[in-house]
Protein backbone atom coordinates (compact mmCIF):
# COMPACT_ATOMS: atom_id res chain seq x y z
CA UNK A 1 0.00 0.00 0.00
CA UNK A 2 1.19 3.38 -0.36
CA UNK A 3 -0.01 5.90 1.50
CA UNK A 4 -0.37 9.50 2.08
CA UNK A 5 -0.86 11.71 5.54
CA UNK A 6 -2.49 15.52 5.68
CA UNK A 7 -0.54 18.53 6.42
CA UNK A 8 -1.48 18.15 9.70
CA UNK A 9 -0.34 15.01 10.08
CA UNK A 10 2.94 15.32 8.67
CA UNK A 11 3.22 18.60 10.73
CA UNK A 12 2.84 16.49 14.33
CA UNK A 13 4.53 13.60 13.29
CA UNK A 14 7.03 15.91 12.80
CA UNK A 15 7.22 17.66 15.98
CA UNK A 16 7.69 14.66 17.48
CA UNK A 17 10.42 13.59 15.79
CA UNK A 18 12.36 17.20 16.15
CA UNK A 19 11.73 17.00 19.70
CA UNK A 20 14.02 14.03 20.08
CA UNK A 21 16.89 15.24 17.45
CA UNK A 22 19.55 17.96 17.10
CA UNK A 23 18.04 21.01 15.76
CA UNK A 24 18.58 20.88 11.60
CA UNK A 25 18.70 17.10 11.72
CA UNK A 26 15.70 16.65 9.42
CA UNK A 27 16.20 19.38 6.91
CA UNK A 28 19.61 17.65 6.19
CA UNK A 29 18.19 14.26 5.79
CA UNK A 30 15.47 15.79 3.82
CA UNK A 31 18.35 17.89 1.56
CA UNK A 32 20.47 14.74 1.56
CA UNK A 33 17.88 12.51 -0.15
CA UNK A 34 17.07 15.33 -2.51
CA UNK A 35 20.51 16.41 -3.90
CA UNK A 36 20.85 12.48 -4.14
CA UNK A 37 18.05 12.42 -6.76
CA UNK A 38 19.36 15.07 -8.65
CA UNK A 39 22.71 13.73 -9.10
CA UNK A 40 21.53 10.86 -9.77
CA UNK A 41 19.69 12.79 -12.21
CA UNK A 42 22.20 14.61 -13.56
CA UNK A 43 24.30 11.54 -14.15
CA UNK A 44 21.76 10.45 -16.21
CA UNK A 45 20.68 13.14 -17.91
CA UNK A 46 24.91 15.07 -18.86
CA UNK A 47 27.22 12.05 -17.65
CA UNK A 48 28.16 14.27 -14.58
CA UNK A 49 26.65 16.43 -11.72
CA UNK A 50 30.70 18.17 -12.36
CA UNK A 51 29.90 21.05 -14.79
CA UNK A 52 26.37 21.54 -14.58
CA UNK A 53 24.19 24.19 -14.27
CA UNK A 54 21.79 24.08 -11.65
CA UNK A 55 19.15 26.72 -10.59
CA UNK A 56 17.57 26.92 -6.67
CA UNK A 57 14.38 28.33 -6.66
CA UNK A 58 14.00 29.74 -2.95
CA UNK A 59 10.97 30.61 -1.03
CA UNK A 60 10.89 31.86 2.30
CA UNK A 61 10.13 28.70 4.33
CA UNK A 62 12.25 25.46 5.24
CA UNK A 63 10.78 24.16 1.69
CA UNK A 64 13.24 26.96 0.32
CA UNK A 65 15.94 25.80 2.41
CA UNK A 66 15.60 22.27 1.80
CA UNK A 67 16.39 23.35 -1.97
CA UNK A 68 19.16 25.58 -0.85
CA UNK A 69 20.72 22.89 0.84
CA UNK A 70 20.95 20.22 -1.66
CA UNK A 71 22.08 23.02 -3.61
CA UNK A 72 25.19 23.57 -1.93
CA UNK A 73 25.86 19.70 -1.80
CA UNK A 74 25.18 19.51 -5.51
CA UNK A 75 27.58 22.44 -5.89
CA UNK A 76 30.42 20.64 -4.16
CA UNK A 77 30.35 18.05 -6.24
CA UNK A 78 31.13 20.45 -8.82
CA UNK A 79 27.68 21.83 -10.49
CA UNK A 80 27.42 25.53 -10.78
CA UNK A 81 24.62 26.53 -8.70
CA UNK A 82 22.47 29.79 -8.79
CA UNK A 83 20.31 30.75 -6.21
CA UNK A 84 17.06 32.36 -7.23
CA UNK A 85 14.94 34.00 -3.82
CA UNK A 86 11.62 35.02 -3.70
CA UNK A 87 12.00 37.26 -0.91
CA UNK A 88 15.53 37.74 -0.32
CA UNK A 89 15.37 39.23 3.14
CA UNK A 90 13.39 35.70 4.54
CA UNK A 91 15.33 33.67 2.68
CA UNK A 92 16.25 30.48 5.07
CA UNK A 93 20.16 31.77 6.63
CA UNK A 94 21.63 28.38 7.48
CA UNK A 95 20.62 27.00 3.44
CA UNK A 96 22.22 30.29 1.92
CA UNK A 97 25.19 30.08 3.95
CA UNK A 98 26.05 26.42 3.10
CA UNK A 99 25.28 27.49 -1.00
CA UNK A 100 27.55 30.33 -0.58
CA UNK A 101 30.01 28.45 1.10
CA UNK A 102 29.92 25.56 -1.40
CA UNK A 103 30.63 27.89 -3.79
CA UNK A 104 27.39 28.79 -4.74
CA UNK A 105 25.65 32.17 -6.04
CA UNK A 106 22.85 34.37 -5.74
CA UNK A 107 20.53 35.72 -8.81
CA UNK A 108 19.71 39.32 -8.69
CA UNK A 109 16.50 40.69 -10.63
CA UNK A 110 13.90 38.82 -12.66
CA UNK A 111 15.39 38.95 -16.10
CA UNK A 112 18.31 37.69 -15.21
CA UNK A 113 16.85 34.88 -12.87
CA UNK A 114 14.51 34.16 -15.88
CA UNK A 115 17.41 34.03 -18.21
CA UNK A 116 19.45 31.50 -15.89
CA UNK A 117 16.51 29.38 -15.70
CA UNK A 118 15.80 28.54 -19.30
CA UNK A 119 19.74 27.72 -19.62
CA UNK A 120 19.44 25.41 -16.89
CA UNK A 121 19.73 21.72 -16.58
CA UNK A 122 17.96 21.58 -13.47
CA UNK A 123 15.69 23.44 -11.68
CA UNK A 124 15.20 22.89 -8.56
CA UNK A 125 11.57 24.27 -6.75
CA UNK A 126 11.69 25.15 -3.40
CA UNK A 127 9.06 28.14 -3.65
CA UNK A 128 6.65 26.25 -1.33
CA UNK A 129 5.87 23.50 0.33
CA UNK A 130 3.44 21.91 3.03
CA UNK A 131 2.83 25.67 4.10
CA UNK A 132 1.63 26.83 1.27
CA UNK A 133 -1.83 28.47 0.79
CA UNK A 134 -3.79 29.03 -2.01
CA UNK A 135 -2.09 29.27 -6.07
CA UNK A 136 1.33 30.51 -6.40
CA UNK A 137 2.06 33.85 -5.65
CA UNK A 138 2.52 36.48 -8.16
CA UNK A 139 5.99 36.71 -7.98
CA UNK A 140 6.54 33.75 -8.38
CA UNK A 141 4.33 32.97 -11.19
CA UNK A 142 6.95 34.29 -13.87
CA UNK A 143 10.09 31.63 -12.57
CA UNK A 144 7.09 28.85 -12.88
CA UNK A 145 6.67 29.03 -16.45
CA UNK A 146 10.36 30.03 -16.83
CA UNK A 147 11.08 26.19 -15.46
CA UNK A 148 8.30 25.28 -18.07
CA UNK A 149 10.15 26.89 -20.93
CA UNK A 150 13.10 25.06 -20.28
CA UNK A 151 11.80 21.73 -20.03
CA UNK A 152 9.56 22.10 -23.32
CA UNK A 153 12.80 23.60 -25.15
CA UNK A 154 15.93 22.99 -23.38
CA UNK A 155 14.92 19.50 -22.05
CA UNK A 156 15.66 20.68 -18.18
CA UNK A 157 14.63 18.52 -15.35
CA UNK A 158 12.45 20.10 -12.89
CA UNK A 159 12.42 18.64 -9.74
CA UNK A 160 9.82 19.75 -7.16
CA UNK A 161 11.07 19.77 -3.23
CA UNK A 162 8.04 17.90 -1.22
CA UNK A 163 5.84 19.02 -3.97
CA UNK A 164 4.85 21.49 -6.77
CA UNK A 165 4.68 24.78 -5.37
CA UNK A 166 1.15 25.66 -6.07
CA UNK A 167 -0.41 22.00 -5.43
CA UNK A 168 -2.24 21.88 -2.57
CA UNK A 169 -0.93 19.12 -0.46
CA UNK A 170 -3.87 18.04 0.89
CA UNK A 171 -6.30 17.57 -1.91
CA UNK A 172 -4.19 18.29 -5.49
CA UNK A 173 -6.40 21.24 -6.30
CA UNK A 174 -4.43 23.48 -8.29
CA UNK A 175 -5.92 27.08 -7.72
CA UNK A 176 -3.67 29.62 -10.82
CA UNK A 177 -0.65 29.11 -11.54
CA UNK A 178 1.70 25.78 -10.39
CA UNK A 179 5.06 24.49 -11.23
CA UNK A 180 5.25 21.29 -13.04
CA UNK A 181 7.26 19.03 -12.35
CA UNK A 182 9.48 16.19 -14.37
CA UNK A 183 10.36 14.63 -10.48
CA UNK A 184 8.79 15.51 -7.31
CA UNK A 185 10.85 14.02 -4.12
CA UNK A 186 8.81 14.18 -1.43
CA UNK A 187 9.23 13.70 2.64
CA UNK A 188 8.43 11.12 5.07
CA UNK A 189 5.29 10.23 3.72
CA UNK A 190 3.43 10.62 0.49
CA UNK A 191 1.02 14.12 0.27
CA UNK A 192 -2.52 13.45 -0.58
CA UNK A 193 -1.83 15.96 -3.56
CA UNK A 194 0.75 13.76 -4.80
CA UNK A 195 -1.95 11.14 -5.72
CA UNK A 196 -4.45 12.95 -7.42
CA UNK A 197 -5.43 15.13 -9.89
CA UNK A 198 -4.72 17.93 -11.08
CA UNK A 199 -1.66 17.99 -8.18
CA UNK A 200 -0.51 14.18 -9.59
CA UNK A 201 -0.26 15.54 -12.96
CA UNK A 202 2.16 18.29 -11.78
CA UNK A 203 4.05 15.89 -9.36
CA UNK A 204 5.25 13.50 -12.52
CA UNK A 205 7.40 10.85 -10.74
CA UNK A 206 6.95 10.98 -7.18
CA UNK A 207 10.55 9.69 -5.24
CA UNK A 208 9.78 8.99 -1.13
CA UNK A 209 12.43 10.20 0.98
CA UNK A 210 12.31 8.38 4.06
CA UNK A 211 13.23 10.89 7.39
CA UNK A 212 12.34 8.92 9.91
CA UNK A 213 8.72 10.01 10.16
CA UNK A 214 7.25 6.76 10.07
CA UNK A 215 6.57 5.44 13.55
CA UNK A 216 5.80 8.95 14.49
CA UNK A 217 2.60 8.92 11.71
CA UNK A 218 2.09 5.29 11.64
CA UNK A 219 1.35 4.83 15.51
CA UNK A 220 2.41 1.25 15.43
CA UNK A 221 0.61 0.33 12.10
CA UNK A 222 2.17 0.76 8.52
CA UNK A 223 0.10 4.25 7.27
CA UNK A 224 -1.84 4.71 10.25
CA UNK A 225 -4.10 7.92 9.92
CA UNK A 226 -3.25 7.82 6.54
CA UNK A 227 -6.25 9.85 4.75
CA UNK A 228 -5.30 8.51 1.36
CA UNK A 229 -4.33 5.52 0.04
CA UNK A 230 -3.33 3.78 -2.88
CA UNK A 231 -3.27 0.03 -3.34
CA UNK A 232 -0.12 -1.59 -5.10
CA UNK A 233 0.27 -5.43 -6.87
CA UNK A 234 0.54 -7.30 -3.80
CA UNK A 235 -2.38 -5.42 -1.86
CA UNK A 236 -4.54 -6.58 -5.14
CA UNK A 237 -3.21 -10.15 -4.71
CA UNK A 238 -4.49 -10.64 -1.86
CA UNK A 239 -7.41 -9.08 -2.70
CA UNK A 240 -8.33 -10.94 -5.18
CA UNK A 241 -11.22 -14.13 -4.70
CA UNK A 242 -9.28 -17.37 -5.87
CA UNK A 243 -11.41 -20.51 -5.85
CA UNK A 244 -10.64 -23.41 -3.28
CA UNK A 245 -11.03 -27.01 -4.03
CA UNK A 246 -14.44 -26.42 -2.29
CA UNK A 247 -16.11 -23.61 -4.22
CA UNK A 248 -18.95 -23.96 -6.88
CA UNK A 249 -20.71 -21.13 -8.65
CA UNK A 250 -23.19 -20.01 -6.10
CA UNK A 251 -19.80 -19.86 -3.41
CA UNK A 252 -18.10 -18.40 -6.17
CA UNK A 253 -20.60 -15.23 -6.39
CA UNK A 254 -23.68 -14.32 -8.33
CA UNK A 255 -24.10 -11.60 -10.07
CA UNK A 256 -26.85 -9.71 -11.28
CA UNK A 257 -26.86 -6.80 -13.91
CA UNK A 258 -29.89 -5.12 -14.76
CA UNK A 259 -28.71 -2.80 -18.07
CA UNK A 260 -29.17 -1.80 -21.72
CA UNK A 261 -32.58 -1.32 -23.17
CA UNK A 262 -33.84 -1.47 -26.85
CA UNK A 263 -31.83 1.61 -27.56
CA UNK A 264 -28.71 1.16 -25.91
CA UNK A 265 -28.12 -2.64 -25.84
CA UNK A 266 -24.51 -2.47 -25.70
CA UNK A 267 -24.04 -0.77 -22.56
CA UNK A 268 -25.32 -4.48 -21.30
CA UNK A 269 -23.24 -6.95 -23.45
CA UNK A 270 -20.07 -4.39 -22.05
CA UNK A 271 -21.33 -4.59 -18.17
CA UNK A 272 -21.59 -8.38 -18.63
CA UNK A 273 -18.45 -8.90 -20.75
CA UNK A 274 -16.62 -6.99 -17.15
CA UNK A 275 -18.83 -8.86 -15.05
CA UNK A 276 -17.45 -12.13 -16.29
CA UNK A 277 -13.39 -11.41 -16.23
CA UNK A 278 -14.22 -10.01 -12.98
CA UNK A 279 -14.43 -13.49 -10.76
CA UNK A 280 -17.82 -14.23 -9.96
CA UNK A 281 -18.85 -17.21 -10.09
CA UNK A 282 -22.06 -16.99 -12.77
CA UNK A 283 -24.16 -13.63 -13.94
CA UNK A 284 -27.74 -13.34 -14.14
CA UNK A 285 -28.68 -11.05 -16.54
CA UNK A 286 -32.15 -8.74 -16.44
CA UNK A 287 -32.81 -6.71 -19.13
CA UNK A 288 -34.61 -6.05 -22.64
CA UNK A 289 -31.10 -7.07 -24.07
CA UNK A 290 -31.18 -10.67 -23.12
CA UNK A 291 -30.79 -11.78 -26.96
CA UNK A 292 -27.48 -9.97 -27.74
CA UNK A 293 -26.46 -10.64 -24.37
CA UNK A 294 -26.44 -14.22 -24.73
CA UNK A 295 -25.76 -14.34 -28.39
CA UNK A 296 -22.34 -12.57 -27.37
CA UNK A 297 -21.59 -14.28 -24.11
CA UNK A 298 -23.42 -17.81 -23.76
CA UNK A 299 -22.58 -18.21 -20.77
CA UNK A 300 -24.93 -15.79 -18.90
CA UNK A 301 -27.70 -16.10 -17.79
CA UNK A 302 -30.86 -14.20 -19.20
CA UNK A 303 -34.20 -13.37 -18.20
CA UNK A 304 -36.04 -10.34 -20.42
CA UNK A 305 -37.95 -9.40 -17.18
CA UNK A 306 -36.81 -6.96 -14.32
CA UNK A 307 -34.52 -7.86 -11.41
CA UNK A 308 -37.24 -8.96 -9.83
CA UNK A 309 -37.86 -12.00 -11.96
CA UNK A 310 -34.39 -12.75 -11.99
CA UNK A 311 -32.78 -16.12 -9.13
CA UNK A 312 -30.92 -15.43 -6.23
CA UNK A 313 -28.04 -12.72 -7.09
CA UNK A 314 -25.53 -12.00 -3.89
CA UNK A 315 -24.71 -8.54 -5.51
CA UNK A 316 -27.16 -6.22 -8.42
CA UNK A 317 -25.03 -4.02 -11.29
CA UNK A 318 -28.08 -1.09 -12.26
CA UNK A 319 -27.93 1.24 -14.35
CA UNK A 320 -25.69 1.08 -17.85
CA UNK A 321 -27.69 1.91 -20.54
CA UNK A 322 -31.02 1.79 -19.02
CA UNK A 323 -32.70 4.94 -19.97
CA UNK A 324 -34.80 6.70 -18.19
CA UNK A 325 -38.38 5.13 -19.33
CA UNK A 326 -40.80 3.24 -16.77
CA UNK A 327 -38.45 0.02 -17.23
CA UNK A 328 -35.60 1.74 -15.88
CA UNK A 329 -37.07 3.07 -13.29
CA UNK A 330 -38.74 -0.80 -12.10
CA UNK A 331 -35.78 -2.02 -12.59
CA UNK A 332 -33.89 0.54 -10.22
CA UNK A 333 -36.33 -0.33 -7.91
CA UNK A 334 -36.30 -3.80 -7.64
CA UNK A 335 -32.55 -3.73 -7.79
CA UNK A 336 -32.19 -1.55 -4.69
CA UNK A 337 -35.48 -3.03 -2.64
CA UNK A 338 -33.26 -6.57 -2.91
CA UNK A 339 -31.10 -6.99 0.41
CA UNK A 340 -27.60 -7.77 -1.25
CA UNK A 341 -25.33 -4.98 -2.29
CA UNK A 342 -26.22 -2.62 -5.34
CA UNK A 343 -23.70 -0.57 -7.73
CA UNK A 344 -25.94 2.32 -9.29
CA UNK A 345 -24.13 3.22 -12.22
CA UNK A 346 -24.67 5.73 -15.55
CA UNK A 347 -27.68 5.94 -16.07
CA UNK A 348 -29.15 4.84 -12.78
CA UNK A 349 -27.37 7.70 -11.69
CA UNK A 350 -29.54 9.80 -13.38
CA UNK A 351 -32.71 8.48 -11.97
CA UNK A 352 -31.04 8.46 -8.48
CA UNK A 353 -30.46 12.17 -8.85
CA UNK A 354 -34.01 13.12 -9.74
CA UNK A 355 -35.09 11.51 -6.41
CA UNK A 356 -32.35 12.35 -3.86
CA UNK A 357 -30.37 10.62 -1.42
CA UNK A 358 -34.36 9.85 0.22
CA UNK A 359 -34.20 6.95 -2.18
CA UNK A 360 -31.50 5.10 -0.67
CA UNK A 361 -33.27 5.45 3.06
CA UNK A 362 -34.47 2.20 4.76
CA UNK A 363 -31.65 -0.10 2.74
CA UNK A 364 -29.51 -2.33 5.06
CA UNK A 365 -27.32 -3.61 2.35
CA UNK A 366 -24.17 -1.21 0.96
CA UNK A 367 -25.00 1.02 -2.27
CA UNK A 368 -21.93 1.88 -4.67
CA UNK A 369 -22.46 4.97 -6.80
CA UNK A 370 -20.06 4.93 -9.60
CA UNK A 371 -20.45 8.53 -11.26
CA UNK A 372 -18.34 10.41 -13.76
CA UNK A 373 -17.72 14.05 -12.91
CA UNK A 374 -21.32 15.11 -14.43
CA UNK A 375 -22.83 12.29 -13.21
CA UNK A 376 -21.41 13.23 -9.31
CA UNK A 377 -22.45 17.32 -10.64
CA UNK A 378 -26.37 15.87 -11.00
CA UNK A 379 -26.09 13.83 -8.19
CA UNK A 380 -24.99 16.94 -5.42
CA UNK A 381 -27.31 19.33 -7.21
CA UNK A 382 -30.58 16.85 -5.25
CA UNK A 383 -29.12 17.97 -2.20
CA UNK A 384 -27.19 21.28 -3.25
CA UNK A 385 -26.67 24.01 -5.67
CA UNK A 386 -25.32 22.41 -9.14
CA UNK A 387 -21.52 23.06 -9.28
CA UNK A 388 -19.91 22.63 -12.82
CA UNK A 389 -18.32 19.18 -13.69
CA UNK A 390 -15.28 20.80 -14.11
CA UNK A 391 -15.31 21.73 -10.20
CA UNK A 392 -15.64 18.06 -9.52
CA UNK A 393 -13.24 16.97 -11.47
CA UNK A 394 -10.79 19.57 -10.05
CA UNK A 395 -11.67 19.02 -6.43
CA UNK A 396 -12.02 15.03 -6.53
CA UNK A 397 -11.67 14.04 -3.14
CA UNK A 398 -13.84 16.96 -1.94
CA UNK A 399 -16.91 16.65 -4.06
CA UNK A 400 -16.46 12.52 -3.21
CA UNK A 401 -16.45 13.13 -0.08
CA UNK A 402 -19.34 15.13 0.01
CA UNK A 403 -21.20 12.25 -2.12
CA UNK A 404 -20.85 9.99 0.09
CA UNK A 405 -21.95 11.79 2.79
CA UNK A 406 -24.82 12.92 1.70
CA UNK A 407 -26.39 9.57 0.18
CA UNK A 408 -24.89 7.18 2.40
CA UNK A 409 -23.16 5.64 0.26
CA UNK A 410 -19.54 3.97 -1.19
CA UNK A 411 -18.34 6.47 -3.97
CA UNK A 412 -16.22 5.74 -6.98
CA UNK A 413 -16.06 8.95 -8.73
CA UNK A 414 -14.24 8.31 -12.30
CA UNK A 415 -11.53 10.01 -13.91
CA UNK A 416 -7.95 11.24 -14.55
CA UNK A 417 -7.74 9.88 -10.96
CA UNK A 418 -10.38 7.38 -10.21
CA UNK A 419 -11.37 8.13 -6.32
CA UNK A 420 -12.85 5.75 -3.72
CA UNK A 421 -14.42 7.24 -0.66
CA UNK A 422 -16.37 4.61 2.05
CA UNK A 423 -19.47 5.32 3.37
CA UNK A 424 -19.73 7.87 6.30
CA UNK A 425 -19.62 5.51 9.45
CA UNK A 426 -23.03 6.16 10.87
CA UNK A 427 -25.99 6.28 7.82
CA UNK A 428 -25.97 10.12 8.16
CA UNK A 429 -28.09 11.10 4.96
CA UNK A 430 -28.27 14.79 4.74
CA UNK A 431 -30.85 16.14 3.11
CA UNK A 432 -30.67 19.83 1.64
CA UNK A 433 -33.18 21.11 4.70
CA UNK A 434 -31.20 20.34 7.43
CA UNK A 435 -27.84 21.00 5.35
CA UNK A 436 -25.56 23.73 6.66
CA UNK A 437 -21.76 22.72 5.55
CA UNK A 438 -20.02 20.04 3.71
CA UNK A 439 -17.57 17.87 5.54
CA UNK A 440 -14.42 18.89 4.33
CA UNK A 441 -11.78 16.14 3.53
CA UNK A 442 -10.46 14.34 4.83
CA UNK A 443 -13.62 13.24 7.13
CA UNK A 444 -12.41 13.43 10.80
CA UNK A 445 -12.10 10.18 12.21
CA UNK A 446 -12.53 8.63 8.64
CA UNK A 447 -11.22 5.58 7.21
CA UNK A 448 -8.50 6.80 4.11
CA UNK A 449 -9.81 7.26 0.59
CA UNK A 450 -8.41 5.13 -2.22
CA UNK A 451 -7.06 6.35 -5.09
CA UNK A 452 -6.28 4.36 -8.08
CA UNK A 453 -2.94 4.10 -9.31
CA UNK A 454 -3.65 2.43 -13.28
CA UNK A 455 -5.46 5.08 -14.51
CA UNK A 456 -4.71 5.95 -18.17
CA UNK A 457 -6.88 8.59 -20.33
CA UNK A 458 -6.53 5.19 -22.86
CA UNK A 459 -9.90 4.42 -20.84
CA UNK A 460 -11.35 7.64 -21.60
CA UNK A 461 -12.79 5.56 -24.51
CA UNK A 462 -16.79 5.07 -24.51
CA UNK A 463 -18.39 1.87 -22.72
CA UNK A 464 -15.09 1.32 -20.68
CA UNK A 465 -17.72 2.48 -17.51
CA UNK A 466 -19.80 0.11 -18.21
CA UNK A 467 -16.53 -2.29 -18.56
CA UNK A 468 -16.36 -0.82 -14.59
CA UNK A 469 -19.39 -1.44 -13.45
CA UNK A 470 -19.36 -5.53 -13.96
CA UNK A 471 -15.71 -5.75 -12.67
CA UNK A 472 -16.94 -4.20 -9.84
CA UNK A 473 -20.39 -6.07 -9.02
CA UNK A 474 -18.25 -9.37 -9.78
CA UNK A 475 -15.87 -8.75 -7.12
CA UNK A 476 -18.91 -7.60 -4.82
CA UNK A 477 -20.77 -10.40 -5.30
CA UNK A 478 -17.44 -12.88 -4.79
CA UNK A 479 -17.99 -10.92 -1.13
CA UNK A 480 -15.47 -8.23 -1.20
CA UNK A 481 -16.40 -5.22 0.54
CA UNK A 482 -17.81 -2.47 -1.57
CA UNK A 483 -14.88 0.06 -1.18
CA UNK A 484 -12.20 -3.06 -1.98
CA UNK A 485 -14.64 -4.62 -4.73
CA UNK A 486 -14.31 -0.89 -5.93
CA UNK A 487 -10.48 -0.05 -5.49
CA UNK A 488 -9.43 -3.38 -6.95
CA UNK A 489 -11.83 -3.09 -9.76
CA UNK A 490 -10.62 0.34 -10.87
CA UNK A 491 -7.01 -0.97 -10.46
CA UNK A 492 -7.59 -4.14 -13.09
CA UNK A 493 -9.59 -2.11 -15.45
CA UNK A 494 -6.45 0.50 -15.42
CA UNK A 495 -3.82 -2.29 -15.78
CA UNK A 496 -6.08 -4.12 -18.59
CA UNK A 497 -6.24 -0.60 -20.92
CA UNK A 498 -2.62 -0.65 -20.11
CA UNK A 499 -1.95 -3.78 -21.16
CA UNK A 500 -4.05 -4.05 -24.50
CA UNK A 501 -2.82 -0.37 -25.26
CA UNK A 502 0.40 -1.64 -24.95
CA UNK A 503 0.14 -5.05 -26.53
CA UNK A 504 1.89 -6.92 -23.41
CA UNK A 505 0.99 -7.76 -20.02
CA UNK A 506 2.33 -6.78 -16.93
CA UNK A 507 2.89 -3.18 -17.68
CA UNK A 508 4.04 -1.44 -14.19
CA UNK A 509 2.24 2.14 -13.76
CA UNK A 510 4.61 5.16 -14.47
CA UNK A 511 3.03 7.73 -12.85
CA UNK A 512 3.64 11.18 -15.23
CA UNK A 513 4.53 8.81 -17.69
CA UNK A 514 3.01 9.74 -21.51
CA UNK A 515 0.44 6.67 -22.39
CA UNK A 516 2.04 3.34 -24.23
CA UNK A 517 0.74 1.95 -27.16
CA UNK A 518 -2.37 2.30 -29.21
CA UNK A 519 -6.42 3.22 -28.65
CA UNK A 520 -7.85 0.59 -26.96
CA UNK A 521 -12.08 -0.37 -27.27
CA UNK A 522 -14.00 -0.99 -24.05
CA UNK A 523 -14.21 -4.99 -25.22
CA UNK A 524 -10.17 -5.29 -25.63
CA UNK A 525 -10.44 -3.62 -21.77
CA UNK A 526 -12.90 -6.29 -20.44
CA UNK A 527 -10.66 -9.04 -22.60
CA UNK A 528 -7.47 -7.86 -21.09
CA UNK A 529 -8.86 -8.11 -17.31
CA UNK A 530 -7.33 -11.56 -17.02
CA UNK A 531 -3.63 -10.87 -18.18
CA UNK A 532 -4.08 -8.09 -15.89
CA UNK A 533 -5.22 -10.57 -13.14
CA UNK A 534 -2.40 -12.88 -14.18
CA UNK A 535 0.14 -9.99 -13.71
CA UNK A 536 -1.09 -9.12 -10.15
CA UNK A 537 -0.73 -13.04 -8.94
CA UNK A 538 2.81 -13.12 -10.61
CA UNK A 539 4.03 -10.29 -8.75
CA UNK A 540 1.69 -10.78 -5.35
N1 LIG B 1 9.05 20.78 9.43
C1 LIG B 1 10.04 19.89 9.27
O1 LIG B 1 10.52 19.29 10.18
C2 LIG B 1 10.57 19.63 7.96
C3 LIG B 1 10.16 20.40 6.91
N2 LIG B 1 10.67 20.22 5.72
C4 LIG B 1 10.38 21.17 4.66
O2 LIG B 1 9.69 22.29 5.13
C5 LIG B 1 8.57 22.54 4.32
C6 LIG B 1 7.56 23.29 5.10
O3 LIG B 1 8.18 24.47 5.51
P1 LIG B 1 7.40 25.75 6.04
O4 LIG B 1 6.49 25.35 7.10
O5 LIG B 1 8.44 26.74 6.37
O6 LIG B 1 6.52 26.19 4.83
P2 LIG B 1 6.88 26.40 3.29
O7 LIG B 1 8.31 26.62 3.07
O8 LIG B 1 6.20 25.32 2.54
O9 LIG B 1 6.07 27.71 2.95
C7 LIG B 1 6.04 28.81 3.77
C8 LIG B 1 6.50 30.02 3.06
O10 LIG B 1 5.95 30.11 1.77
C9 LIG B 1 5.23 31.32 1.60
N3 LIG B 1 4.00 30.97 0.84
C10 LIG B 1 2.86 30.45 1.33
N4 LIG B 1 1.97 30.24 0.33
C11 LIG B 1 2.58 30.64 -0.80
C12 LIG B 1 2.18 30.67 -2.16
N5 LIG B 1 0.98 30.26 -2.52
N6 LIG B 1 3.05 31.13 -3.09
C13 LIG B 1 4.28 31.53 -2.73
N7 LIG B 1 4.71 31.52 -1.45
C14 LIG B 1 3.88 31.10 -0.50
C15 LIG B 1 4.93 31.81 2.99
O11 LIG B 1 4.94 33.20 3.02
C16 LIG B 1 6.04 31.24 3.81
O12 LIG B 1 7.11 32.11 3.89
C17 LIG B 1 8.15 21.19 3.82
O13 LIG B 1 7.39 21.25 2.66
C18 LIG B 1 9.50 20.55 3.59
O14 LIG B 1 10.01 20.93 2.32
C19 LIG B 1 11.78 19.31 5.50
O15 LIG B 1 12.95 20.03 5.69
C20 LIG B 1 11.74 18.14 6.42
C21 LIG B 1 11.58 18.55 7.83
N1 LIG C 1 -8.49 11.22 -18.59
C1 LIG C 1 -8.69 10.02 -18.06
N2 LIG C 1 -7.67 9.37 -17.46
C2 LIG C 1 -7.87 8.14 -16.93
N3 LIG C 1 -9.05 7.50 -16.94
C3 LIG C 1 -10.10 8.09 -17.50
C4 LIG C 1 -9.99 9.39 -18.08
N4 LIG C 1 -11.20 9.73 -18.56
C5 LIG C 1 -12.03 8.69 -18.29
N5 LIG C 1 -11.37 7.71 -17.65
C6 LIG C 1 -11.93 6.42 -17.19
O1 LIG C 1 -12.69 5.85 -18.25
C7 LIG C 1 -13.87 5.26 -17.76
C8 LIG C 1 -15.04 5.98 -18.44
O2 LIG C 1 -16.24 5.68 -17.83
P1 LIG C 1 -17.56 6.50 -18.13
O3 LIG C 1 -17.32 7.94 -17.97
O4 LIG C 1 -18.64 5.88 -17.32
O5 LIG C 1 -17.79 6.23 -19.68
P2 LIG C 1 -18.88 5.34 -20.43
O6 LIG C 1 -20.20 5.78 -19.90
O7 LIG C 1 -18.70 5.66 -21.89
O8 LIG C 1 -18.59 3.93 -20.13
C9 LIG C 1 -13.82 5.40 -16.26
O9 LIG C 1 -13.25 4.24 -15.70
C10 LIG C 1 -12.90 6.59 -16.05
O10 LIG C 1 -12.23 6.57 -14.81
K1 LIG D 1 8.09 22.99 -3.72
Amino acid sequence: MRYAHTVERVRAAEAALMARLPQGALMQRAAAGLAATCARALSDLRGSVYGSRVVVLAGSGDNGGDALYAGARLARRGAGVAAVLLTPEKAHRGGLAALRAAGGTVVHGRGEGEQRIERADLVLDGIVGIGGQGGLRPEAVPFAAAAQRARERGGALVVAVDLPSGVDADTGEVHGAAVRADVTVTFGTHKPGLLVDPGAEYAGVVRLVDIGLGPELGEGRPGGRAAVEALQHADLAALLPVPTAESDKYRRGVLGVAAGSARYPGAAVLAVAGALHGGAGAVRYAGSAAEEVVRRFPETLVTSGGPAQTGRVQAWVVGPGLGDGPEAHRALDEALADDVPVLVDADGLTLLAQRGPVALEGRRAPVLLTPHAGEATRLLAAVHRGEPAEEVAHARLRHAVRLAEAYGAVVLLKGSTTVVVPAPAESARVHSARYREWPSFPVAGGTPVRVNPTGTPWLATAGSGDVLSGITGSLLAAGLAPVDAASAAAYLHGLAARTAAAGRSGTVPVAGAEPQGAPVTALEVAAAVRAAWRSVRAAG
